[in-house]
């Protein structure tokens, strides 16, 4: 399927659909598309006689449609959208071009003029990327297409005709006619892409956004001076302006690759340009950005007033026409007056566009662990999983918040793909979860990880947010982030705070039920009836070891407070084989077991404390027995996993190791470890 892996590139972007059509919204959001509709100011009243042919005239529309909601949207409504989709629906017949009827004699002399004939209907479908830049200034690029199908009218009676012009159906459709209702009983054969007849080409879109998110992002295209797209020449009249964001725009302009204005065929408002500059490079030209300011010298402009001339590179080869789209986009004001334009010259040794998008990810990546933790502690997530579909406001109600600050959430929510909004036409979007959240963030869902996010939340964040005193003093920060030391916060988590126990006891069940079938199933451990999980908490992970071996036995041995708070974290089906002993692994003797496991316990332990456990399983072990050990182990040089080494930075009393850094410790051989990476 096309459109996944393309709906996944645009999640994240303010994707907006210029048009007030029903249909357009209904086809984008029924194939999955986040969205806002923005409808476009722009009159159609486009001169059709400058057209040579009826497409370029749906295609000039689309695109002024685009371009006027992707201008005005960082004045009028503060923020500048990634992308703007425009369309225009037209049907031709006899040479003359049909929109939408101004009346009923309207639609009769249209529909009579389509009776007992072949039509054509043309969608011309614009996608305006924009680059907001530092300094108030945008980058546009433009993608045009369209897409033609043939449709043929039955004859049609004058009584017909009325009775369907009376229905209300024609006035807001093209040729006066809607396929997809009432309308579909006058035709007789549609030749071609139903969708596009209805408003909207979808698979002519999904093929575009293909072409541009999947297919120029290889490394070969990435490392390329311009990046090339393939178009399917019947319908390709189009030009593509610039590589799309997350493609690099790294090569170097000449100042002769700058297209030419000619003031005396500029634009005027609301017609298209006399004739195109088409200026043709070749492909190893550069690959200007166009920085477009919002202000002239002389002030505001009149944003609504620009028009774009269009240059295009165009190699054609009879199997495929390549576009290459490194042209520029001069802007120009009604008046002809040029308006400033800024041509960026890259340097080669500019940072790659992705080097910039990694720094700007890792200084926003707190933002987003903050937005999921706040999400999941409001119970956002439980919520829309009950009742999916509530707007902000509802959601606000509920989760007893403020309308702004939960529009705000949702929304940042939306971006991160925790959820997803429908957008609802003139009406605030609703909202419901998306499959990952539904797997991971419900209270109740198998692999919820909602009690290790509180975790992160309420214990984690504040010791980061402390790092740099920790990094200063080379020690944990409890003090500062809860006011205790360490060691009273060991104390009340397992002894004084009931509540605490059970957070903690909540974290580790969640983790160790999200990891423990990986790690249950990583070794052939048919050689061993009976196993010890130290420090096994709540048993989830011994559940999941006897899921997977029907013939093994598994004994959680952990702190009598653990162990007392066992029965809470039952599974509903179990049969016997997970039994609980409390004890302390430091202190007291080890349950007799054929197999040990000791998953995410020794990162917490100071070397000696380590040693202290490890000679004791040692010690415990006769022929034959093993140890498993979880944990997420360093790479043996220390450059990575980064989990690991992000979780050394909370300078909790133990350390991260490498598996050779556990295996020189002391166990002398005395059984087999299998070691278990668990950074995923
Ligand atoms: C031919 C045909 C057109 N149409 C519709 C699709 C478009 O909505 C409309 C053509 O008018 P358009 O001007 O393309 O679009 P619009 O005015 O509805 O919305 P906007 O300008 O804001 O983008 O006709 C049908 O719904 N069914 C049909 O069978």
């Amino acid at each position: 399927m096309v459109l996944n892996p393309v709906i996944s590139k645009l999640a994240g972007k303010l994707v907006v659909l210029a048009s007030a059509s029903p249909r357009r919204l209904e086809i984008l959001s029924n194939a999955g598309l986040r969205f806002e509709v923005v409808p476009s100011w722009f009159k159609e009243t486009l001169d059709k006689g400058l057209f040579k042919a009826p497409h370029e005239y749906a295609v000039e529309t689309a695109k002024q449609k685009a371009l006027e909601v992707a201008r005005r949207m960082p004045f009028k409504h503060l923020k500048t959208p990634d992308i703007v989709i425009g369309a225009d629906t037209i049907v031709t017949v006899d040479g003359m071009i049909l929109e939408k009827p101004v009346d009923k004699e309207d639609a009769y002399r249209m529909l009579s003029s389509l009776s007992g004939k072949e039509h054509s209907v043309f969608t011309g479908v614009a996608i305006v990327v924009c680059h907001e830049k530092e300094n108030e200034e945008v980058d546009y690029q433009l993608i045009e297409f369209y897409e033609e199908t043939k449709v043929k009218f039955a004859d049609l009676s004058d009584n017909m005709l009325w009775e369907y012009i009376n229905s209300g159906e024609p006035m807001d459709k093209a040729g006066g006619y809607g396929i997809q209702a009432l309308g579909g009983m006058l035709v007789e054969y549609v030749h071609g892409d139903f969708l596009n007849v209805v408003g909207f080409p979808l698979n002519h879109f999904c093929k575009q956004l293909d072409l541009i998110y999947n297919r120029c992002t290889s490394s070969a295209d990435q490392e390329s001076v311009s990046v090339r797209l393939s178009h399917n020449s019947s319908h390709a009249t189009s030009i593509l302006t610039q590589p799309p964001p997350g493609l690099p725009a790294q090569s170097s302009h000449s100042p002769s690759s700058k297209a030419k204005h000619n003031p005396s065929s500029s634009p005027t408002q609301n017609s298209p340009p006399a004739n195109y500059t088409h200026h043709t490079q070749n492909s190893s030209s550069a690959n200007p950005v166009h920085k477009v300011k919002r202000k002239s010298s002389e002030g505001e402009v009149d944003e609504s007033s620009w028009m774009l001339v269009n240059s295009l590179s165009k190699h054609t080869d009879d199997r495929e026409a390549e576009f290459i789209y490194n042209t520029t986009l001069p802007l120009v004001a009604s008046s002809g007056q040029v308006i400033e334009l800024n041509v960026t010259e890259h340097e080669d040794s500019e940072p790659k566009k992705d080097d910039l998008q990694r720094i700007i990810d890792l200084m926003d990546g707190f933002k987003a662990s903050k937005a999921l933790f706040t999400a999941s502690k409001m119970c956002v997530f439980d919520l829309l999983q009950s009742r999916p579909g509530l707007d902000a406001a509802q959601v606000a109600q509920e989760i007893k918040a403020s309308v702004k600050g939960t529009a705000c959430l949702l929304e940042a929510c939306v971006s991160l793909g925790l959820l997803k909004s429908k957008p609802r036409a003139c009406q605030k979007p609703v909202y419901e979860n998306t499959d990952l959240s539904s797997h991971f963030l419900l209270s109740d869902a198998p692999f919820s990880l909602r009690g290790y996010i509180q975790h992160c939340n309420d214990t984690v964040w504040p010791l980061f947010s402390h790092l740099e005193s920790a990094v200063r003093e080379g020690a944990n920060q409890c003090e500062k982030a809860f006011g205790k030391t360490s060691k009273d916060m060991f104390q009340d988590t397992f002894y004084n705070s009931q509540e605490a126990k059970l957070r903690f006891m909540n974290a580790m069940h969640s983790i160790a039920k999200v990891t423990g079938r990986a790690v249950a199933t990583a070794f052939d451990l048919s050689s061993f009836k009976t196993a010890c999980d130290l420090g096994g908490c709540t048993g989830a992970m011994a559940y999941e070891f006897t899921k997977a071996h029907p013939g093994l036995s598994v004994t959680v041995f952990d702190l009598p407070a653990v162990v007392e708070m066992s029965e809470h974290f039952l599974p509903l089906h179990t049969d016997n084989r997970v039994s609980f002993v409390a004890g302390d692994f430091f202190k007291d003797d080890l349950p007799k077991a054929d197999l040990y496991i000791l998953a995410r316990i020794l990162h917490d332990w100071p070397d000696e404390k380590v040693g202290i456990l490890l000679s004791k399983i040692a010690n415990a072990c006769t022929a034959g027995c093993g140890l498993l050990l979880s944990e997420i182990f360093l790479d043996e040089d220390r450059r990575g996993p980064s989990r690991g080494l992000l979780q050394a930075l909370s300078m909790s009393e133990g350390k991260q190791s490498s598996a050779t850094d556990v295996t020189d410790n002391t166990l002398n051989n005395t059984c087999d470890i299998l070691m278990c990476n668990a950074h995923s």
